[in-house]
């Protein structure tokens, strides 16, 4: 149960977001004013009835409504205010760091350019009031060949982003579909993450750590399902960037109550809280920390135990992260 001093811990921890779509965070009101100052048709009367559409039974049933909102993007300003409109809210869920997805295919498929696309989302990082960075993702219902003429096209703009990430429809698109283009963007000294075990098998999340060689897995909640998996897991320390609302909304679980957080967290993993697609699902960061808390058995020794996981999971240099773990508990101490 949440009560109000720890919903207030939750509220206030200093936290890092490590798994956020910035296509994601797109809200219903900006989609309506970016189609009327871009003049793009919508195939909805009102934010009313877009936001009424926002009711998902599987992934593809919203990455189809996904994409369709990102439509409205054409010019740098779009890209800026998007993702300034997520870093203010990030700014007021108390995130300190954040590392942001991106997907330029499906920009430069409808003919935005890509550094239209990454000068927008860059310039609002820098402007931002927290630390954030930029992973770049392969949409993996593309081709492979798709995605290292992506990383090619990235390559100019090298300096603007960390990682490259791996998103869009799981099931059928496993992750060795992608060994070149990751191999690629190793050799370049970029991190690597990808998204695995949301709606894929296990099987998926070995073979992201075995042949991409992923620093980070994204969801990786169907890890539960494979014993040797999770002992592999806890291990390593490889952490989990988990997205409860997410899971919700997309049928992973059925009721939060039934989310596997807290046995994830029991079994040693190193996981972490984050929104995903936050217009999408209901919230931003905090909500995500709040439903999984209100609904689990989950106390302020979880709170701050995910909290440090998010910064320790973090790509960020050693003395950046001593600093965050230190605010952390530092702030659990006086709390
Ligand atoms: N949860 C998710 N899974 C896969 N691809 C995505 N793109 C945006 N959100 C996603
Ligand atoms: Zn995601």
């Amino acid at each position: 149960m949440l009560d109000d001093r720890l919903r207030t811990l939750l509220q206030n921890m200093p936290k890092a977001e490590l798994h956020i779509h910035i296509e994601g965070s797109l809200e219903p009101e900006l989609i309506f004013a970016l189609a009327q100052r871009n003049n793009v048709q919508l195939a909805y009367a009102s934010v009313e009835a877009l936001r009424d559409a926002y009711a998902f039974s599987d992934l593809q049933s919203f990455l189809d409504i996904y994409y369709a909102g990102a439509s409205v993007l054409l010019t740098e300003q779009d890209f800026y205010d998007m993702t300034a409109a997520y870093l203010a809210r990030a700014h007021a869920d108390n995130v300190r760091h954040t590392e942001i997805f991106f997907d330029p295919q499906t920009h430069t498929a409808r003919g935005v350019p890509f550094e239209t696309v990454i000068n927008g989302i860059w310039r609002a990082c820098q402007d931002a009031p927290l630390s954030a960075e930029l992973i770049m993702c392969f949409l993996r219902h593309l081709s492979e060949d798709d995605a290292i003429a992506t990383l090619d096209e990235s390559l100019p703009y090298r300096d603007k982003f960390i990682g490259v990430g791996l998103d869009s429809s799981e099931v059928g698109h496993p992750p060795e579909k992608f060994a070149r283009v990751f191999e690629r963007a190793r050799n370049l000294g970029l991190r690597l993450v990808a998204h695995a075990g949301e709606e894929g098998p296990p099987a998926y999340i070995e073979s992201a750590l075995d042949v991409l060689k992923v620093e980070r897995i994204d969801h990786g909640v169907r890890s539960l399902e494979s014993p040797a998996l999770v002992e592999r897991l806890v291990r390593e320390q490889m952490a989990l960037t988990v997205c409860p609302l997410s899971n919700i909304k997309l049928r992973v679980f059925d009721v939060m109550g039934s989310h596997n957080l807290r046995t994830l967290l029991g079994a040693g993993l190193a996981v972490t809280v984050n929104s995903d697609d936050p217009a999408y699902f209901g919230g931003y960061v905090n909500e995500n920390y709040f439903a999984a808390f209100d609904a689990l058995p989950l106390d302020a020794t979880h709170a701050r135990q995910l909290a440090r996981n998010s910064f320790q999971a973090a790509f960020i240099d050693p003395e950046r992260k001593r600093a965050f773990l230190a605010e952390v508990d530092d702030f659990f101490a006086t709390a």
